[in-house]
């Protein structure tokens, strides 16, 4: 059945991968299936009609059949129960794998959000300059225990699974606050991440969606 996702018909940040359909046009890829975009304008992501699929009002939304599915996390977990290629067939592997994923949206990214959030959208406030460092050292805390983890290993635990799909994901985020660079080795898990074909494949799809925008 043919799988359709929604993404934004123009990304606020110009298709530099960072919003999240490019998380499951990845897992799709890694996957080997073959999908379909609905482009979705920012008002008609609160018309009633895509509200009926995400109750945010937000992208991406997955739809198969009569399946239709939103918030990352549980569309790459879908995927990766579906078919073979980004969950371990052990099941005590499996779980990790998993663990991993809510990890990332859990626990890492919520720091990370914070700071985008008052990168660009509070860095008027008065208070703008009191707090940074504060949500700055709250990301820095987090992304050390991450180093500490991974160590000097390739993928989280053991082979390249959807929970390193997410958790680079997730760093990608913080690219343009340079604090990744503070830990050389979440850097190079980030760039082994985004080397691998499947995200190029990823990558290219949804710039190819928003160059088009910049040519008009
Ligand atoms: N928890 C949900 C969050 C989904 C979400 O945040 N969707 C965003 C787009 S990806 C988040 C995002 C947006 C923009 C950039 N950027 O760099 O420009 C990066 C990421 C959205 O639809 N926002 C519109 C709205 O909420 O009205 C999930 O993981 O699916």
């Amino acid at each position: 059945m043919t799988i359709t996702i929604t993404a934004f018909e123009r990304s606020p940040d110009g298709g530099k991968g960072l919003a999240r359909d490019t998380r499951v046009r990845w897992a799709l890829e890694e996957v080997g299936q073959p999908y379909q975009v609905r482009l979705v304008s920012f008002a008609a992501m609160k018309a009633p009609a895509h509200l009926a699929l995400h109750p945010f009002g937000q992208i991406p939304t997955y739809e198969e059949g009569d399946l239709a599915l939103f918030e990352t996390g549980a569309i790459v977990l879908h995927i990766g129960e579906r078919h073979a290629g980004l969950l371990p067939t052990d099941a005590n592997a499996r779980a990790r794998a998993i663990t991993w994923m809510f990890a990332a949206v859990n626990t890492v990214e919520p720091p990370i959000l914070e700071l985008v959030t008052a990168r660009i959208l509070e860095a008027d406030k008065p208070w703008s300059n009191e707090r940074m460092p504060l949500v700055e050292e709250r990301v820095r805390g987090r992304l050390a225990q991450l180093s500490a983890r991974l160590g000097d290993a390739d993928w989280l635990d053991g082979a390249f699974s959807a929970g390193d799909l997410m958790m680079v994901s997730v760093l990608l985020r913080l690219r343009p606050s340079g604090i990744l660079d503070a830990f050389p080795n979440l850097a190079a898990y980030v760039a082994r991440g985004e080397a691998r074909p499947a995200y190029q494949r990823a990558f290219a799809a949804q710039l190819a969606v928003n160059v088009g925008h910049r040519r008009e």
